[in-house]
């Protein structure tokens, strides 16, 4: 049924989303499988850190008080590799050879480096140190973290680093927002499967695998990955139970106006359509709604619309579920080369930009239609060029998103 839809601005639309309460739910996962995922809970230090006094180099253990009158010879009373202790206090003149990252006997005060060292022929039980340190060269305890002291805040995205952090205090598991969920249905009968060979009239579903990563890199979890033939019925019965089983379904295509367009259908059916038009190119059939408390992004088939879409208004979405801000930064920058037509509806321009001492400048890269993908590796930005009657002016200051993971 073609009914009359209501455009809105991209700010409207991105407003509208932002309005929606989002859910976030909590796991405890282990540390080897929280890469990237984000802490529902603060971290602190079990105990201090480091726990015992460690030696930063490969070299000899002498009391504070000992530290004088070099050159001298020094008696060798043990020799703590590292991972061993030392039993029993250093006495007058007395060291321990000792190894980086060594456990530091109770009573000494300075280790001096091997460098400074030179062994006594025929006496292994003697050394001869030559001069003193200008430091202790011990790493004190809790130098790093204090009991309790937060080793990670809260709402942080875990990286590599920070799992070494829980690795170095044996932490193996940790509370995290759980991912959301989300089934992404692709739809179009002239889709073919990747293992198909060439057909005429049809093509390969390059928006699906896109979208999977896209997903990924967001946060959110693919439950789901359909590639569905126009078929009403099927669609209809695909996006019920994406719908019941998922916190978000991301359809894509059939979207429009067309003869198996059953995202318009839904959307004016649906608990709360949000929008089902908006005024920006590409992209002016997107589509929200919320079924049964599940948020439906309906995305334009077209390629280059379907990648403006998410970046614009899924992103800033997924990213709520975990308590994060969306990664897909607002700014402005200089306009750096002409783009001369002229729009009755905001226009998104794919295009990249440069950190030019002067500021931020943007590029439109390749083409502006909504079909294309040939820019879709290269673009690092997305451009909002204003409707107009009149084009834009070079260097005009533009309304730039910059892009994650680019
Ligand atoms: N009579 C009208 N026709 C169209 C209108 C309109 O208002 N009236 N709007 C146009 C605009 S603007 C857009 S954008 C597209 C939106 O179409 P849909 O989002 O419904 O998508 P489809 O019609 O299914 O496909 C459009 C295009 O994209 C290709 N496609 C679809 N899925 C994929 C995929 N997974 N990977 C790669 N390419 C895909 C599909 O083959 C089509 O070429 O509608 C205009 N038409
Ligand atoms: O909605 Mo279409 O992507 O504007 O060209």
């Amino acid at each position: 049924m073609l009914t009359r839809r209501y455009p809105i601005s991209i700010d409207e639309a991105q407003a509208k989303l932002n309005a929606l309460s989002v859910t976030t739910d909590t796991e405890t996962i282990s540390v080897d499988e929280a890469n990237h995922r984000v802490l529902a809970q603060a971290v602190v230090a079990p105990y201090a850190y480091p726990h015992f006094r460690r030696s930063g180099y490969d070299g000899y253990a002498i009391r504070a008080e000992d530290d004088q009158n070099y050159p001298k010879v020094f008696k060798v009373v043990g020799n703590i590799p590292a991972g061993a202790t030392f039993d029993g206090p250093l006495g007058e003149n007395e060291t321990a050879r000792i190894m980086t990252g060594a456990f530091v006997p109770e009573n000494a005060g300075k280790v001096i480096m091997l460098e400074q060292t030179r062994e006594i022929e025929d006496d292994p039980d003697h050394v001869k140190m030559l001069v003193t340190e200008k430091h202790s060269n011990i790493t004190e305890v809790g130098t790093e973290f204090a009991e309790g002291a937060q080793l990670i805040a809260k709402d942080t995205e875990l990286n590599p680093g920070g799992l070494a952090i829980l690795a170095a205090f044996g932490i193996q598991n940790v509370t995290v927002y759980k991912r959301p969920s989300v089934a992404i249905i692709t739809t179009g009968t002239e889709l073919m499967q990747p293992d198909e060979p060439l057909q005429a009239g049809k093509i390969y579903n390059s928006n699906g695998p896109m979208i999977k990563q896209l997903v990924t890199e967001a946060g959110g979890e693919v439950t789901s990955y359909e590639q569905l033939i126009d078929d009403t019925d099927l669609l209809k019965a695909a996006l019920k139970k994406a719908i019941a089983e998922n916190d978000m379904v991301i359809t894509d295509g059939a979207v429009s106006v067309g003869d198996f367009d059953f995202v318009a259908d839904a959307a004016r059916n649906a608990d709360n359509l949000l929008f089902n038009k908006l005024k920006m190119r590409p992209g002016s059939v997107t589509t929200a709604f919320v079924q049964d408390n599940t948020i439906v992004m309906a995305l334009s088939g077209n390629p280059g619309a379907c990648f403006t879409g998410f970046y614009l208004y899924v992103e800033p979405l997924l990213r709520r579920f975990t308590n994060q801000a969306s990664r897909v930064r607002k700014t402005t920058a200089t306009l750096a080369a002409a783009y001369h037509k002229t729009n009755g509806y905001d226009r998104v321009l794919r295009s990249t930009v440069e950190f030019a001492a002067t500021g931020l400048k943007v590029y439109p890269n390749g083409s502006d239609q909504s079909g294309a993908l040939g820019n879709l590796q290269t673009t690092t930005c997305l451009v909002k060029i204003p409707h107009s009657t009149e084009p834009i002016a070079l260097n005009a200051e533009v309304t730039t998103w910059l892009l994650p993971f680019k």
